[in-house]
């Protein structure tokens, strides 16, 4: 399993690399102090022209290598921090659309935030930072005090600044629920603008929006309370370096224990080893930002569901389900007990009153949702078993809300494929079986048309038709649409019959779900879903002679929509789907 970790584990070598590097650039750092110690000594004390030259020359070609060794670094580092960003981004992708995470595409915000913690300053510092034990041995070398200076002065840092850290974590955790609410009510609201608008729903939504957001920020005021007092105690320490390198350097000076030129030195090489560390401590809270985002990362690819990779045999579309069953987050039961078995090539309808479990069961059939009990069995393989690049092209499902995803019209029947127009001729045939080829027609740019997010600009009827043909597109074996006919006219009822007996004899398999009686003339079976348990599943003629004895309470008949195609559909108001 992918994790920031592991992907981090892979630019290992990219890393050390870099960081062998940064030797040289800490090293070569300390030319302009070689440079002032060099003036100072030889310079004023010779008044030589030749030397001052000679010196200048010697450390313009130091600084020319410093900054060629920087600029490579710089660069090094943004390619190999975008590098872990594109190998994240595409399993982080794939873990929010295969989890059940509803708050998971915070993880896009998470990958922007490693992103910025990579390829900014801060991995330099890191780096820098690291270096730190060569200059303290240096240190010791010159005079053991100084070293015991220099550990005492990063290990204050360190402790003020993991005691930050660790009041952060819990601050920016409590925050996290808050602000996630906040984030998706707001996004949910904006969707919503028109229905806000019309009935000046703005005041309550935003109150509402305004109380998480203050609940968020609230949490963070008070966090910065408690953890500011250690940022600035960190920037006092910052402020006293100059004064503890230079009054360490005369006592010992004073005290005879050191010469001035190597108090000096001291003075330099302390600069030069402790600065990056003091870099680091005060960017200790996007250090935190940047780990908590690498947690948070972690927590959303590990719930991606391992999926097979070994193709089964061709899918036929023999469909059966083994004491099926949904629970909902709460754990309530949604959905109980489904089991019944299809051959290949039937045609189902699922009818019930409103709520009594049909879309869950649509969900299940098409590999959406996951049940929580049993499983739906294609041609024996449990759905868990098809490997997502064979279950998805022989799956058409409508659900009931349509979601149309923002792109083409090709982009939406074709699923996202990548263009080919080789492709065209499969994209129309699904357009026709769907009703919706003039749709396409009357669009200026056709296929290339563009919609938005769940389909906007189309109407509602034309949304269903595009799903219906994302469905159809290219025959697949098991077609599952839930109310494909909610939506649609009396012609486009009949036109969708005449289709899905069109995929019938084509050997799919197809479910509906429908509140009306017209489409179920088609259908070999009928299963009724009442309040989550299946109430009863048997062949068309035996169900509708049962829901007609029982005057039809579950079906509304629309007179028009004789749906007929080859079987006939239903004639009176009273008595439903019978063949014609
Ligand atoms: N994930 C879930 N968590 C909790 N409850 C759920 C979940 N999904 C569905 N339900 C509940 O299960 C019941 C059945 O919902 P479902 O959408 O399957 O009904 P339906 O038969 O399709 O209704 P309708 O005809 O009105 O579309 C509803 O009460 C719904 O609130």
């Amino acid at each position: 399993m992918m994790t920031v970790t592991s992907v981090f584990q892979k630019a290992r070598g990219s890393y050390a690399r870099i960081w062998l590097h940064s030797i040289f650039i800490a090293l070569l750092a300390l030319s302009p102090f070689l440079y002032m110690m060099q003036v100072t000594e030889r310079v004023y004390t010779s008044h030589s022209w030749e030397t001052l030259g000679f010196i200048t020359v010697l450390i313009g070609f130091l600084m020319l290598v410093w900054g060629m060794l920087d600029h490579y670094r710089t660069n090094a580092l943004h390619a190999v921090g975008y590098r872990i960003d594109h190998e994240l981004r595409q399993g982080i992708f794939d873990a929010v659309h295969r989890g059940d995470r509803p708050e998971a595409f915070r993880a896009y915000a998470d990958i922007a935030t490693l992103r910025q913690g990579l390829t900014g300053s801060l991995v330099e510092s890191l780096m820098d930072a690291s270096l730190a034990p060569l200059f303290i041995v240096v240190l010791f070398i010159l005079h053991p005090v100084f070293g015991l200076v220099a550990i005492g002065y990063i290990l204050l840092l360190a402790l003020l600044s993991a005691r930050g850290r660790s009041i952060w974590k819990t601050v920016r955790a409590e925050q996290r629920v808050p602000e996630d609410q906040a984030f998706a009510f707001g996004m949910a609201t904006a969707a919503r603008r028109e229905t806000i608008r019309a009935m000046d729903i703005l005041p309550g939504v935003r109150r509402e929006w305004a109380g998480l957001e203050d609940r968020a920020s609230d949490i963070v005021l008070k966090g910065h309370e408690r953890a500011g007092i250690l940022d600035s105690a960190i920037g006092v320490l910052q402020q006293a370096q100059l004064v503890i390198l230079v009054g360490t350097g005369a006592t010992l000076y004073l005290l005879e224990q050191v010469s001035a030129t190597a108090g000096m030195a001291a003075f330099i090489v302390m600069m030069r080893g402790v600065g990056p560390v003091v870099a680091v401590a005060r960017n200790w809270s996007v250090l935190n930002e940047v780990r908590m985002a690498a947690e948070r990362l972690d927590a959303v690819l590990s719930e991606e569901p391992e999926e097979p990779q070994s193709p089964l045999p061709d899918m036929q579309g023999h469909v059966a389900c083994d004491n099926l069953g949904y629970a909902g987050a709460d754990g309530k039961p949604v959905l109980t007990g489904i089991r019944f078995s299809v051959p290949a090539g039937s045609i189902v309808g699922v009818v019930g009153p409103s709520g009594a479990g049909k879309s869950t069961l649509m969900r299940l059939l098409s590999g959406g949702a996951r049940p929580t009990a049993g499983s739906v069995k294609i041609d024996g393989f449990p759905l868990a078993l098809w490997p997502a690049a064979q279950h998805g092209p022989a799956t058409g499902y409508l659900p009931q809300a349509v979601d149309l995803l923002p792109g083409t019209i090709w982009q939406n029947v074709t699923r996202f494929a990548p263009f080919d127009p080789a492709l065209t001729p499969a994209v129309t045939e699904a357009l026709r079986m769907a009703g919706a080829l003039d749709i396409v027609q009357g669009r200026g740019r056709g296929l290339d048309f563009r919609l938005l997010d769940g389909g906007a600009p189309l109407s509602g009827g034309q949304r269903q038709r595009i799903g219906l043909a994302r469905a159809f597109y290219r025959m697949p074996r098991v077609v599952v649409l839930d109310e494909p006919n909610s939506a649609l006219d009396a012609e486009g009822e009949k036109n969708l019959a005449y289709s899905l007996t069109e995929l019938k004899r084509a050997g799919s398999t197809i479910f509906f779900s429908t509140h009306k009686a017209n489409l179920l003339g088609i259908c070999d079976y009928i299963l009724v879903i009442m309040d989550g348990y299946m109430h009863s599943f048997s062949t068309r003629d035996d169900m509708l002679g049962r829901l007609n004895a029982a005057g039809n309470p579950l079906l509304a008949a629309d007179k028009e929509a004789g749906a007929g195609a080859d079987q006939g559909g239903d004639q009176d108001a009273g008595r439903v789907g019978e063949q014609a």
